[in-house]
């Protein structure tokens, strides 16, 4: 595998009870950027998230993260990526800190940032209140906590910034600008707020039915579409021809 790449996907497939999810899937993430994946509900996101985090075996084909095998060397992967996929599950009954505590201590990470990471998401004043007082804004910023705190390589991000108020997104939006700038991170995010993708991708991933059938950078989006990644989006929704 080129060593640029963080992730390398080619010919992914899926298949649940004989139905193919995910057909073919070719994919590229260089290292130190941002890559937006995106598609409509139920197109593959989060199944293809599960199958580069080791949650899920691919049917068919084969993914490289990290230069490491999915399937062969998952626990590798494992210790160098950050991920947010689907609920996070806390325990409940501890506060913040002890959550990124007991986190880190299984990941044999450093456990001494924890405050100044807690304070990147905004969550320095909760103490020892337990998670389960929580709102749903502040367990997404407690996950993405979990997700950075052992300085990962890459991160997977599925609809990170869900729950979070417009302060929040934009917080997360410059966190996330600067953990690929400062920490030299890779990122797969994936959110239905173009808006959002807009503003930090480098490049832009789009999945229809299971299908990658765009990759491309996202200052060629900008070029043929100046008002921006929503008008691309939808015109691959609406099968209008985008590379003309
Ligand atoms: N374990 C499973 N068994 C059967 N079908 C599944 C399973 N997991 C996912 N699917 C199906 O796979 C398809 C893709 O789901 P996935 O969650 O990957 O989509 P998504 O792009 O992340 O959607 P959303 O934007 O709504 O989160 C859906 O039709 C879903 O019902």
């Amino acid at each position: 595998m080129n060593n640029t790449l963080a992730v390398k996907v080619e010919n992914l497939t899926k298949t649940f009870g004989g139905n193919d999810i995910i057909k073919n899937c070719n994919m590229s993430v260089q290292k130190g950027t941002i890559y937006g994946f995106l598609g409509a509900n139920g197109a593959g996101k989060t199944t293809v998230f599960k199958m580069l985090s080791g949650l899920l075996t691919p049917t068919m084909g084969e993914a490289l993260v990290l230069g490491k095998d999915t399937v062969q060397q998952r626990n590798e992967i494992l210790q160098n990526i950050g991920t947010l996929i689907d609920i996070p599950i806390f325990y409940e009954h501890l506060s913040a800190t002890k959550n990124l505590e007991i986190h880190l201590a299984y990941m044999g990470a450093d456990t001494t940032d924890i405050s100044s990471y807690l304070s990147m998401v905004g969550l320095k004043k909760t103490g020892t209140q337990p998670v389960s007082k929580f709102s749903l804004g502040m367990r997404q910023r407690l996950a993405i906590a979990r997700a950075i705190a052992h300085k990962p390589q890459l991160l997977i991000l599925d609809e990170p910034i869900n729950g979070l108020d417009p302060m929040g997104i934009r917080e997360m939006r410059e966190l996330f600008l600067d953990l690929v700038k400062s920490e030299n991170m890779t990122i797969l995010i994936s959110s239905h707020i173009l808006t959002v993708i807009e503003h930090i991708a480098d490049t832009i991933g789009v999945i229809v039915d299971g299908t990658v059938v765009r990759e491309v950078s996202m200052s060629d989006i900008k070029a043929k579409f100046p008002k921006g990644l929503e008008d691309y989006f939808m015109a691959i929704m609406m099968g209008r021809d985008v590379d003309a």
